[in-house]
């Protein structure tokens, strides 16, 4: 179900499902009240549009949603929302029926049946009077009235003030139309997800569980990456420890491993997560481009060159810049690279001066870099100021367990809107048997194909499980620009294109929209349709409407 995840100094303390229309704002009777001075007794609300969420400024100053101030913007999986000292995340669809659930700051696979429930307990303080009670059932009603399963003797609660419910091994609290409302780390909600430990204050009476699952802080950071292999949660725990600094960082993998994934984690727990995340793709980007794409140009500067651009190290500039494919970054702009590196500077094409620039730099290649230094194609000053902290993540094949519970997220993210569709026992064992030249991305892929190609049931048989050609759709290393079209339906071709478009620019629709000559209404249509919203860009900075 979709959610609004609520963060304060990083740590997030509560999540509230979202309804058709959810209010944010300083006032009491606001859905979730934030007691900030810095918002309006009614700041926002989340409103239900259609399939998806849009976030509507109703403080007539505008709301703060990724880097910019907006009076609308809709909504996508990982957006963040400023609201003074606090932060809310948008998460679309939070691990369900899946198999999965999230665990010690990683989505972490459910080995069998489901999460065993830690034994929780509830200190309930009233007045003077303080009592541990099991919270041995799945639900249960507080409030003054004797028919409650827990009476509070307290004028200011309400006779039935408020619900808690067991979903799995977490907590949720419902206010049940209160008239003095249920607060939770001092914002007053009418649903949340609790966190142990956190105080829920209902009249002069306050309610902590205890004992139960603690979501972690890092847990948004990684939104969307599924692992239950001990290589890649040791790679997560790695990423915790590394993002804070700004050591420069080189991802090592092969194509489609989630580099890109790690990068954004990277980014999302370092201080400059507020700050823009500008990913460029060396491999993209025409060689003569490159350098005018990176460090900007001056008005004139080249034909072509009528006005001014900014390059993307200038719009990083306090955040994070992502080098993707650096392994294809031509040798003579390398040491323009390796300057901006030692001396924060950059220079546009045609400038006389240096602008200096505050930008961490995460790099990614699935080439062996090592080799391409021995092989001249790599400077080796550059490869040590690059590599200070190198991230190798596994190819999917030596992952073993993985391919089942990744297959089961794409499932449950492609699949229409609740149909309880799953991979028949034979098809997860031919999955679970293929190399996976093209890694995760490839199984998307395969997976979304698959879903096409079942029917009508609701088992996929392994027939329906089809592979591209060893290098498969996706799978070639700066292939960003080809498409494989064997196996695939006219459906998948038109995804595909849209989908390359919007990474090569960016996720900017007005360059795909020119690209591609199809009508602006197509692209938004089929952008909502195959949730291609995140492709190119930040999902934390994005603003699908802003730049078009
Ligand atoms: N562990 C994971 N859990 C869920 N999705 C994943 C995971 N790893 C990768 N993906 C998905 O696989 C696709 C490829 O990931 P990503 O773009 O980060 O790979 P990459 O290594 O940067 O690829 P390339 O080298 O081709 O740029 C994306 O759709 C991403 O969301």
């Amino acid at each position: 179900m979709p959610e609004l995840a609520f963060f304060r100094h990083g740590e997030e303390l509560l999540r509230v499902a979202l309804a058709d229309r959810t209010s944010v704002g300083r006032a009491p009777d606001c859905d979730v009240c934030l007691p900030d001075p810095a918002l309006s007794r009614l700041q926002a609300e989340v409103e239900r549009r259609g399939d998806g969420f849009v976030l509507v400024d109703r403080s007539g100053r505008g709301t703060r949603v990724g880097a910019e101030v907006r009076s609308e913007a809709p909504l996508t999986d990982g957006t963040e929302i400023a609201l003074g000292a606090w932060r809310a995340l948008f998460r679309a669809g939070p691990g369900g029926d899946d198999g999965l659930t999230r665990r010690g700051g990683l989505t972490a696979l459910r080995a069998a049946g489901p999460e065993p429930a830690p034994a929780a307990r509830l200190r309930i303080r009233e007045r003077a009077r303080e009592r541990v009670i099991d919270l041995d059932g799945d639900r249960l009603v507080v409030g003054k009235d004797p028919s409650a399963d827990v009476v509070l003797d307290d004028p200011f609660v309400s006779a039935r003030h408020l619900r808690l419910e067991r979903r799995g091994a977490r907590w949720h609290l419902r206010d049940l139309g209160s008239t003095n409302g249920t607060l939770v780390g001092g914002l007053r909600v009418a649903e949340a997800e609790l966190a142990p430990g956190l105080a829920v204050a209902l009249g002069d009476s306050e309610l902590v569980l205890e004992g139960a699952a603690r979501p972690r802080p890092a847990e948004a950071a990684f939104e969307g990456m599924i692992s239950g292999a001990p290589a890649l949660r040791q790679l997560f725990e790695l990423v915790e420890r590394v993002a804070p600094s700004d050591a420069a960082v080189t991802i090592l993998g092969e194509t489609g491993t989630g580099k890109e994934l790690v990068a954004r984690a990277l980014h999302r727990l370092s201080s400059r997560r507020d700050r823009a995340f500008i990913p460029v793709n060396c491999s993209a980007i025409a060689e003569s481009l490159i350098e005018s794409e990176l460090f900007g140009h001056e008005k004139g500067a080249f034909s072509g060159a009528d006005r001014l651009r900014k390059g993307a190290f200038e719009e990083a500039d306090g955040g994070t810049i992502f080098l993707d494919e650096i392994g294809e970054l031509p040798i003579d702009l390398q040491p323009k690279l390796l300057r901006t590196l030692e001396l924060g500077e950059v220079k546009r094409v045609g400038a006389s001066r240096p602008l200096t620039v505050n930008v961490r730099i995460v790099a990614a290649t699935h080439r062996d870099l090592q080799a391409q230094v021995r092989a001249g194609k790599f400077r080796e000053d550059l490869y040590y100021r690059l590599c200070v902290v190198p991230l190798t993540i596994p190819p999917l094949r030596a992952r073993a367990g993985d391919v089942g519970p990744l297959a089961a997220h794409f499932l449950a993210r492609a699949a229409p809107r609740g149909l309880p569709v799953r991979f028949s026992d034979e098809a997860l064992e031919k999955l679970s048997r293929y190399e996976w030249p093209g890694n995760v991305r490839q199984l998307k892929n395969v997976v979304q194909r698959a879903l096409l190609f079942r029917g009508q049931g609701l088992v996929i048989p392994p027939s329906a499980v089809t592979f591209e050609d060893a290098r498969g759709a996706s799978a070639g290393a700066g292939d960003h620009d080809t498409l494989f079209v064997r196996g695939l339906t006219m459906e998948d071709l038109e995804r595909e294109a849209i989908r390359l478009s919007l990474r090569r620019h960016r996720g900017k629709r007005a360059a795909v929209v020119k690209e591609l000559a199809i009508a602006k209404s197509t692209v938004m249509k089929r952008i909502a349709q195959w949730s291609l919203q995140d492709e190119g860009r930040d999902p934390a900075l994005s603003l699908p409407d802003e730049e078009d």
